[in-house]
């Protein structure tokens, strides 16, 4: 139930819920309660017609008023009497009908609100839920989002969230439900005190029963979400890597993949319902025989001389009860989607209670501007128990270009990752202006910093915003950036110009398309600091001039560190760090590292001349 009392609070305005939905519930369960006990005059006037009334000496008045059932219920029955000896039975019957209806009507006016209600409560309340979710997942630092696996933050952020919203609807009944219980339970108990201890006495008993298989519904539902998970993993997977699996014909290989968890997933849902599906018949035939045994009782009641129940009041009693089993029935019926769903929002919450790793010291101070560069103190960094970076000094002074080269993983993006903090170094540490990065807020630090990755990082909305990336800029300045970038061109010639949608990921646009844009990107945020990690993937002579074109533009002027794998474009480059193993193995220009005989830079230009 914490869990639940934490989902509650969501919305943070909780009695401004509970309040209006306690009072809807309360006067929804009053008229339902009058619309069942006008059963009890209706059937004395249609089965006991030689029951006379007789007018009492002393007339009950309003002034009499008493806040009880015996008051209510004898002033009820003498002003009924009289209208029944002065107008007829069929006046009484007529009155009893209307006042039926009107108890009905205003039971499902109530009921209408108190749907309204909730449901609003629960749409406002998993929206705010989704948005946290979503937050937090945005908060989270780089190392978290990679170690863990994306379908299953995936799996916590969409099916948890609908599982937890439908758990919330069930959720409310717990609400409602108790308000109508205690209703009618006080009326069973005033119309017949013996058979409600009874109801009272084995009520417990299904209780417990459905409560055991509601645990157990919990333990397999949390592996049911577990797998369901995986399997969006799959599919995630196969629909980005669609042309590699249809490439490779890998058809085979990713549907056994997929295969095996949906038998996984079967299986779990298999053992998930056979107790769900537990719970309704074995509520259904405990109700049925409960009401057996207490028609026996009531009978016997009814029948013996010093009768204590009337037989109206009995036939009421009974559909009253049936009345009870309702949200009695309900409340063990929903317990299986409250189970499911509060294993999916323990789920939810425990993604929303993972704390970034890389967060803004408590006294963190603003780096307002960029005045003398960076430099790397001893430096070592390793993601898990393996030691990627050891003991790397470097200084990269303003408006500098420092250059990254060496085998493929040696550690060079690992490198370029620690200035932004997108992770912290193990050992040693790296200066900014004199000051280690992690003295000033992440926000400030980043906001001088232009990452231009390997891979273009687009969004499928229109050429403007990817450019404009969030930022107030007008629509001069996002052409005047793709201008630079070499990339004005081709997005006029696109159907809608800037406005175009370029698909998921950027899917409609070429390669050297999609990095011309990002370097405008880069370009419009014209950052001191510019992170630059060449893209491996070769484009045909044409693009690729138009592309190095555009870097060349956007490195003008600012502090760039570089990370090439074309060792052509980094002959300018102020100091070229060779990077093997983790480690710099060479330091130097491009003159001086040529010069070094037998050295690893040299080796490198000359393998890319030779595959020229
Ligand atoms: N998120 C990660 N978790 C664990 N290990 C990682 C992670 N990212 C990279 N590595 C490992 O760290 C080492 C350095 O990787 P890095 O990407 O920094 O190399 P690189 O020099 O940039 O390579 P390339 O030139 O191929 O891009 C590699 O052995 C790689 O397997």
């Amino acid at each position: 139930m914490k869990i639940y009392k934490r989902l509650l609070t969501f919305t943070g305005n909780l009695p401004s819920f509970l309040v209006p939905y306690f009072f809807v519930t309360l006067f929804m369960s009053v008229f339902s309660l009058l619309n069942f006990t006008m059963m009890i005059p209706l059937l004395d006037i249609l089965f006991n017609s030689d029951t006379s009334f007789q007018i009492p000496d002393k007339l009950l008045t309003l002034n009499d008023f008493h806040f009880n059932m015996d008051f209510i219920k004898e002033y009820a029955y003498q002003e009924f009497g009289i209208l029944m000896l002065e107008k007829g039975k069929l006046s009484a019957l007529m009155l009893i009908c209307l006042f039926t209806f009107l108890a009905s009507l205003f039971t499902n006016i109530f009921r209408y609100i108190e749907r309204r209600l909730a449901e609003n409560y629960r749409r406002t309340t998993i929206a705010s839920l989704r948005t946290s979710v979503f937050q937090r997942v945005l908060s989270l630092d780089i190392g978290y989002l990679t170690n863990s696996r994306k379908s299953d933050i995936m799996a916590r952020s969409t099916t948890d969230v609908t599982e937890s919203e439908n758990a919330f609807g069930a959720l409310v009944t717990f609400i409602k439900d108790p308000i109508m219980l205690v209703i009618f339970f006080s009326t069973l108990i005033y119309i017949s005190p013996k058979m409600t201890m009874f109801v009272f006495l084995i009520l417990p008993v299904s209780g417990i029963s459905i409560g055991l298989i509601a645990k157990k519904l919990k333990q397999v539902s949390h592996n049911l979400q577990d797998i369901s998970g995986s399997l969006l993993g799959v599919l995630d997977e196969t629909i980005v890597g669609m042309r590699v699996v249809k490439g490779f014909n890998a058809d085979k290989y990713v549907s056994s993949s997929f295969e095996k968890y949906n038998q996984g997933y079967v299986k779990a849902f298999r053992d998930f319902a056979s107790k769900r599906e537990l719970a309704s018949p074995l509520s259904e035939v405990l109700g049925v025989f409960f009401v057996g045994v207490l028609l026996y009782l009531g009978g016997t009641i009814v029948l013996s001389e010093d009768a204590t129940l009337t037989a109206a009041e009995f036939m009421a009693y009974l559909v009253l009860f049936t009345q009870v089993l309702n949200p009695v029935k309900a409340i063990s019926g929903n317990l299986s989607s409250i189970q499911r769903g509060m294993a999916a929002t323990e789920r939810i919450f425990e993604l929303l209670d993972t704390e970034p790793k890389i967060k803004d010291k408590s006294d963190a101070k603003s780096l307002n501007k960029f005045d003398k560069g960076i430099e790397f103190k001893g430096v070592s960094f390793g993601y898990e128990d393996k030691d990627v970076l050891k003991d790397i000094n470097f200084k990269l002074e303003k408006g500098k270009m420092l250059a990254l080269v060496g085998p493929s993983g040696g550690g060079k993006s690992t490198l370029a990752d620690l200035i932004p903090r997108f992770y912290d170094p193990r050992s040693g540490k790296i200066e900014i202006d004199g000051h280690d990065v992690k003295d000033y807020t992440l926000s400030s630090l980043r906001s001088h910093m232009g990452i231009v990755t390997q891979e273009s990082i687009l969004f499928n909305d229109t050429i403007y915003n990817n450019i404009a990336f969030g930022t107030e800029t007008t629509l001069e300045e996002v052409e005047k950036a793709a201008k630079i970038a070499n990339a004005h061109e081709f997005i006029i010639k696109t159907e809608e110009g800037y406005n175009s949608v370029i698909g998921d990921r950027g899917s409609k646009l070429s390669g050297g398309q999609k990095q011309r844009l990002s370097i405008a990107r880069a370009i419009l945020k014209n950052p001191d600091i510019l992170i630059l990690d060449e893209a491996t993937s070769a484009l045909d002579t044409e693009s690729e001039k138009l592309v190095q074109d555009a870097i060349q533009h956007l490195m003008k002027g600012r502090t760039v560190l570089v990370i090439a794998h074309r060792l052509s474009t980094i002959q300018e480059a102020d100091k070229i760090l060779v990077i093997k193993e983790g480690q710099v193995v060479e330091e130097g220009t491009h003159v001086d590292l040529m010069a070094v005989e037998n050295g690893m830079y040299k080796r490198l230009q000359e393998m890319q001349e030779y595959s020229k």
